[in-house]
């Protein structure tokens, strides 16, 4: 469990930049993730997810702007951020003759606890993964779930205050990848700042408390899914069918300033429709009105998937 207060975040970005000779990695990026929170990175491959995360980690370090974990800056103070953060990246190395206790034991060591400290976390940390029973087993004979686990419980071995977790379900079956959110859950209900990225964003609206969709190395939106979803669905698919008159009803439709893209669909017509939910009943009222009979209205929320592209155009670098 953390100390800090809740209104004190545990991660800050502040005006970030990384540019890699003309490449600008990361631009201008700021944003603020505070504790028990989990707050997910949604961008494309290029984005600037992994840049950014590994200047926050101490791995990198930023060409304008700053970036503190539990208020300690990872420009100025990087020892005392190490201690406070745990860093899974995208990829386990390769470890032979090596099994999950001797593993966890090295990271232990590596952060320099000791004696009871040690052995209380090490088996902390593979009680709350459910690696207890595989303790013996040679880690380059684990499933990709299991690695996942026995990664994630690294990350934590030292208790840090703040996670940063990059594509941790990359690749991963679903029953891993919900035994991975519930993991993660579990930690932000302890008082952890978890950072996590994806560009599966289904994967992410279920877990994430908040978003934030980066491109081209900047963020573009960050708020809840559904404050994000809510800002893009000005504009929705509505599907209408009648029981005759399909001819008049696009006639009808085309007159109108507020809907485009009208196609002639499943014995029904299809459409874009500016305006939320209000809107499209308000439409519906209109088209009884206009004496024609409606047998089908159907329309889309945004997916995820939607709302992303909507957000970014489908850009990447
Ligand atoms: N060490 C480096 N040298 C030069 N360019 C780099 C370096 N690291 C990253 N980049 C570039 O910075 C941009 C952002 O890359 P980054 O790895 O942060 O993206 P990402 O969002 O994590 O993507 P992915 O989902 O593919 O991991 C890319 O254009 C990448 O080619």
């Amino acid at each position: 469990m953390t100390s800090n207060p809740p209104n004190r975040p545990l991660i800050e970005v502040r005006g970030l930049h990384r540019y890699f000779g003309k490449t600008k990695a990361v631009q201008d990026m700021s944003f603020k993730v505070f504790p028990g929170e989990v707050f997910g990175y949604i961008g494309p491959n290029g984005a600037g997810k992994t840049t950014s995360m590994r200047i926050l980690a101490t791995l990198d370090e930023p060409t304008y702007g700053n970036a503190f974990v539990d208020g300690f800056s990872v420009v100025d103070d990087p020892d005392r951020v190490r201690r406070r953060l745990g860093f899974m990246p995208d990829y386990f190395g390769a470890y032979q003759n090596v099994n999950v206790y001797e593993y966890l034991d090295f990271f232990a060591r590596s952060y320099g606890l000791r004696g009871a400290q040690r052995t209380g976390a090490i088996h902390y940390v593979m009680d709350f993964t459910q690696l207890d029973k595989l303790a013996d087993k040679p880690i380059d004979g684990l499933s990709k779930g299991m690695k996942q686990r026995l990664c994630l419980g690294r990350t934590m071995i030292h208790d840090p205050a703040v996670l940063i977790l990059d594509e941790p379900a990359a690749g991963l079956d679903p029953r891993a990848r919900i035994e991975l959110r519930e993991m993660i859950a579990l930690l932000a209900k302890n008082g952890k700042a978890v950072l996590i990225s994806s560009h599966i964003l289904t994967e992410l609206a279920e877990i994430c408390d908040r978003v934030g969709i980066i491109e081209q190395g900047k963020l573009l939106a960050v708020g809840s899914v559904d404050e994000i979803s809510g800002r893009a669905e000005t504009i929705s698919k509505v599907q209408v069918r009648v029981l005759d008159g399909t001819e008049r009803l696009i006639t009808w439709l085309t007159a109108r300033d507020d809907i485009a893209d009208i196609v002639q669909k499943d014995r029904g017509v299809a459409f874009t429709h500016e305006g939320g939910p209000p809107k499209q009943a308000e439409l519906l009222k209109q088209l009884v009105q206009a004496e024609f009979a409606v047998v089908d209205f159907a329309s889309k929320t945004k997916s995820l998937e939607d709302v992303f592209l909507h957000v970014t155009e489908g850009r990447v670098q």
